[in-house]
């Protein structure tokens, strides 16, 4: 493909992720892998210059832009030399008509930037929510014994974190084929720390997913005591035992649960847990390095629906702690809505509880808990409170 063919192929793949941003369609990375699955033509260097291309401009853009070409002007009014691509030749973009307008840049929708403002995220931290994110792994203490750590990492501030550069093809590492690391973020590891689970003790993960913090609680608990690993959705949580057996976990309990019916599953263990994990569904504002176009989805309405779910996953969690037993509450957020204020409420609702700052090597106080972010930790955006119930 010529370099002006790469940015006309950008703006079409912008085009589909704008339509599914406003109709709550596919991510943009299945967007761009079904983009290049018909056009067998396009060869690696091709895919990847159109991918960072398409990325580039949604990073750009605040506001969700009117069309992907007018997404690709932002761009191109930022570097000549993408402006010059703009020339109607064969497979090129038409050439820029007087007066046609670039998106809007900028760091996220207006509603989105005041409410990062009001939850005291500085324009610096807020601007490195769009960066592009490191690759980490976990050492997993568990296949400790075969590992063989993949060159050209650095230690994190996780206790078993490394960090390698974003294109680093991991999963061809014989360390990662052994199960000896698992790729997961510096924060996420930190906040499965802040649990502080123990071998031989009972531990929930009531919101498990496929299961990516239950594996290191497994690993910190040595495969001893119960491990429940809890979620609404089978398909993530099926993909948990395949996980578990490459990364030697044993023992984990699986339970799915039935929305607004999760404590009836869980019955057995009321009172009964020596620690909950809730790492709750969120607006995802930490991991827009991640997904950059996860901005243009959000609604306020969404994120009172997730403000709403994650104080009644709370309530559920309170009921499952035995006395003297702690709650960690996770969002991977900067909003106040789902971190210090979710927190402040659970403490109103539970009077026998308290709160105590997570001992993390990294981090920010926020509220009664701690927050991380990519400008402060390098990591992605996280809320982490630890809550303990005293009577
Ligand atoms: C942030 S994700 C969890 C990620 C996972 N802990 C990990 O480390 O990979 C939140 C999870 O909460 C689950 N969830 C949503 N509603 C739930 C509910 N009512 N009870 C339990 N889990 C729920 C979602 O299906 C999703 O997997």
């Amino acid at each position: 493909m010529t370099p002006a063919a790469r940015v006309q192929a950008a703006i079409e793949i912008l085009d589909l992720v704008i339509e599914a941003a406003r109709a709550n369609g596919a991510p943009a990375d299945r967007l761009i892998a079904d983009w290049f699955r018909s056009r067998r033509f396009a060869g690696s260097k091709d895919r990847r210059a159109v991918r960072e291309l398409a990325y580039r401009a949604i990073r750009a853009c605040g506001e969700v832009p009117e069309t992907g070409r007018a997404a690709m002007l932002r761009i191109a009014a930022q570097e000549p030399e993408v402006a010059a691509l703009f020339d109607g030749s064969s497979h090129a973009p038409d050439p820029v008509a007087p007066g046609e307008a670039a998106a809007e840049g900028g760091i996220a929708p207006a509603w989105l930037v005041d409410r990062l403002a009001r939850s005291g995220v500085s324009q610096i931290e807020a601007a490195s929510l769009l960066d592009r994110a490191p690759l980490d792994v976990r050492v997993n203490t568990l296949r400790a014994g075969r590992l063989a750590l993949p060159e050209g990492g650095e230690r994190t501030v996780a206790p078993h974190g490394w960090r390698y550069p974003p294109e680093t093809r991991i999963e061809q590492a014989q360390a990662y084929l052994d199960g000896a690391i698992e790729v997961q973020d510096s924060g996420s590891q930190l906040a499965c720390e802040a649990v502080g689970a123990k071998p031989g003790e009972t531990v929930i993960d009531l919101c498990a997913g496929a299961g990516g913090k239950t594996l290191a609680l497994a690993a910190t608990m040595e495969n001893r005591g119960t491990l429940i690993a809890c979620d609404t959705d089978r398909p993530r949580l099926s993909r948990l035992a395949p996980r578990a057996r490459r990364a030697g976990a044993t023992g984990i309990e699986i339970a799915l649960l039935d929305p607004g019916r999760e404590a009836l599953a869980l019955e057995r263990w009321q009172g009964a847990a020596d620690a909950v994990l809730v790492d709750a569904p969120c607006s995802g504002t930490g991991t827009w390095r991640r997904n950059p176009e996860a901005r243009w989805r959000l609604t306020p309405k969404q994120l009172a629906r997730y403000v709403e779910l994650q104080a009644r996953l709370l309530d559920v969690a309170a009921g499952l702690v035995r006395p003297g037993g702690r709650l960690v509450f996770v969002t991977c957020s900067l909003l106040d809505e789902e971190g210090a204020d979710q927190t402040r409420s659970f403490l109103a609702r539970h009077p026998g509880w308290q709160a105590e700052t997570p001992a993390l090597p990294a981090g920010t106080p926020r509220g009664s808990g701690l927050r991380l972010s990519p400008h402060h930790d390098g990591t992605d955006g996280f809320f982490v409170a630890r809550l303990t119930r005293l009577c």
